[in-house]
């Protein structure tokens, strides 16, 4: 009667417990960490700098390893994935852009580094090329692609490093400050562009300093306090609108509408028409 069976609960995507993150065995940058990310979830991560938002993306990208509690991405443990088992496989699923876009590019030709990736998995060259297009085009940078990275702008290079991630097609995908340095325009391009990946049932964890996009890319909040660690997990109205949760946080200052901002206003994101 296998109707009486209970399904099995949904594995999440990221379950962390008490995840401890020391750099050189010493300095403290994520501490208890419980987290657990479900497939299709779109998060942000909220910090001050330096509250450990990018080293807990490394640790979601296999890069680095927990120095203590236990972690698993996928149903894998994140330390077999770290020292290199199944890493292949792993990073056709994942794909981080990094914060800093110089990490990412190395190959001769903006092409080239966008067709890394999808040549590694062993696509036809049709299928490497029609990837490549579709993610120069997504980030508007076709006209870049015979250009080598390191002739590009900052805004540039940023849009580069995230088309090498998107021409992967992986399920999950994780933005370390993706709209930094880039230009109005281009950045609600690029957060029009993730919010369509989120309805398109992907899985998306974003660290940004960018309020008033939080709504429009995420369905749920997690805030990490100068001490490294989770101060807050919620919806983007709940976390958004706790005004003395925000200022512990450092996200917002608390004297901000003595530069001539409304109080009602500081919050209210500005999100493109739908
Ligand atoms: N390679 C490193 N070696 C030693 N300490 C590091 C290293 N990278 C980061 N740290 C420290 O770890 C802590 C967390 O840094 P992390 O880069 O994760 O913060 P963040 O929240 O992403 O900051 P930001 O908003 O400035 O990007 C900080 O105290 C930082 O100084």
């Amino acid at each position: 009667m296998t109707e009486n069976i209970p399904a099995p609960a949904e594995q999440p995507v990221f379950h962390l417990r008490n995840v401890r993150y020391l750099y050189n065995g010493r300095q403290v940058a994520l501490d208890g960490i419980d987290l657990d990310v479900y497939r299709g979830e779109q998060v942000v991560l909220l910090g001050a700098n330096g509250s450990g938002k990018s080293t807990l993306l490394k640790l979601l990208d296999g890069i680095y390893a927990p120095t203590e509690g236990t972690m698993r991405v996928l149903g894998r443990d994140i330390k077999a994935v770290a020292s290199g088992e199944g890493a292949f496989g792993f990073h056709q699923e994942v794909g981080l852009v990094f914060q800093d876009p110089d990490v990412q590019l190395f190959s001769a030709t903006v092409f080239d580094d966008v067709a890394f990736g999808p040549l590694q998995l062993g696509l036809s060259q049709q299928e490497v090329e029609a990837r490549c297009k579709e993610a120069l085009e997504q980030m508007e940078i076709l006209h870049l692609a015979r250009r080598a990275p390191f002739e590009l702008s900052g805004g540039e290079k940023k849009r580069a490093a995230i088309a090498s991630v998107l021409s992967l097609h992986p399920e999950v995908i994780l933005l370390d400050e993706p709209t930094a340095s880039l230009d109005p325009r281009t950045k609600w391009v690029l957060v029009n562009l993730i919010r369509l990946l989120g309805q398109a049932g992907k899985t998306i964890i974003t660290t940004t300093h960018e309020l008033e996009i939080v709504p429009i890319i995420a369905k749920r909040v997690v805030v990490i306090g100068e001490e490294r660690r989770i101060l807050a997990d919620g919806t983007p109205a709940q976390i958004l609108r706790d005004r003395d949760l925000l200022i512990r946080a450092n996200l917002i200052h608390a004297q901000l509408h003595q530069f001539g901002l409304p109080r009602e206003q500081e919050l209210e994101p500005f999100a493109p028409e739908r």
